[in-house]
């Protein structure tokens, strides 16, 4: 295993700058989410990485030595995408078979039956190991995906949003099992998502991407607790952090120009007046939907929350995050 280091790296395409003189430190044994909205680079980063882009700028290095001369197998690394990228006229054992049947390997045809035994068990494909790759549903092709890239034990996993496609009860199965599986190898994990569950569950770390660029990296909860803008803030928490005029509930720090609420920073009982618009069910949560001046906001209630539209409350922010114009954090 080993630690992935991004120095000064850039990479354009055409008008576009994907990736924007990016410091990324991985260490040894971590499970990275990148987070960031559609174009912030994430896909390219995981790109660069693997060897499937090279920078115009900047150096990768894995495990200390830069890596931008190795070609991809080179680099021993293993990535899972969004759609399963399986040989179809090829059984599952084959399938997982493949990536050890390399040349560079020559791994003893003995090791190869082992280790398809335990990536096959691990997943729950086992049954399935003589079935056409073209023969499985979806959640089942993507465990296989993932099966070829564990059979190997690469230095490093790299994972593009490898369970976006999978059913909510089979990404949660494979959630756990992932994080389970990465912490029991102590690989290290680059893995790019748009759910927040994932990022706050399986992360040993966080990377919030804009624009090309990490803006924030640290453990979920330093990301959650401590973001460095109100961008970083909104990228985690449901429902998300409500964003008001500083002065709405009184003095405000200098500089200030909004307050940042989450459900946690939301006291009942006094301070302003807030009308209930909407009481939400949403089986797992209730969401309380207000407004103070006009001013929206959301928040959690208890499930039996006797309140209903139209009723008024009282609330005062406690402990809340502060911002400037730019939306940078104040104190
Ligand atoms: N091969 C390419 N040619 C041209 N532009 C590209 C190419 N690959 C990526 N881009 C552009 O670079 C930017 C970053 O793309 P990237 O796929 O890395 O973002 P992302 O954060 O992974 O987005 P998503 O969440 O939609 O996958 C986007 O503006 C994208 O259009």
């Amino acid at each position: 295993m080993a630690d992935v280091v991004l120095s000064s790296v850039s990479k354009r395409f055409g008008d576009t700058l994907a990736v924007d003189g990016m410091d990324l430190s991985v260490p040894d044994g971590a499970f990275v989410v990148l987070l960031g909205p559609t174009g912030a680079g994430k896909t390219t980063t995981l790109r660069l990485i693997a060897g499937l882009e090279q920078p115009d700028t900047g150096d990768i290095l894995i495990d200390g030595r830069s890596v931008l001369a190795d070609s991809p197998a080179q680099r021993n690394i293993a990535m899972v995408f969004q759609q399963y990228s399986l040989y179809p006229h090829l059984t599952v054992r084959q399938n997982l078979e493949f990536p050890l049947k390399s040349p560079i390997l020559n791994t003893p045809p003995a090791q190869i039956a082992r280790r398809v035994a335990e990536v096959a068990e691990v997943l729950q494909i086992a049954h399935k190991l003589d079935n056409k790759a073209t023969a499985l549903s979806g959640g089942e092709m993507q465990r296989v995906s993932i099966g070829r890239a564990l059979v190997r034990k690469p230095q490093v996993f790299l994972m593009d949003e490898p369970l976006s496609s999978l059913d909510a009860k089979l990404r949660a199965d494979l959630r756990v099992e992932l994080k389970r599986i990465q912490s029991d190898l102590g690989s290290t994990l680059v893995y790019v998502t748009h759910d927040q569950i994932e990022a706050m569950t399986m992360a040993t770390h966080v990377g919030v991407l804009d624009a090309g660029r990490l803006v924030q990296f640290g453990t979920p909860r330093e990301i959650y607790e401590n973001p460095v803008s109100v961008y970083v803030a909104t990228r985690l928490g449901q429902p998300r952090i409500n964003t008001l005029p500083a002065g709405l509930f009184g003095a405000a720090p200098a500089g200030a120009q909004w307050i940042g609420l989450r459900p946690e920073h939301i006291r009942e009982g006094e301070g302003r007046q807030a009308r209930v618009t909407r009481v939400e069910h949403l089986g797992d949560q209730t969401r309380l939907h207000l407004a103070i001046e006009g001013h929206p906001l959301v928040t959690l209630a208890d499930p039996h929350t006797p309140l209903r539209g139209g009723d008024v409350i009282s609330l005062r922010p406690e402990e809340p995050l502060y911002f400037d114009a730019h939306g940078d954090r104040v104190i």
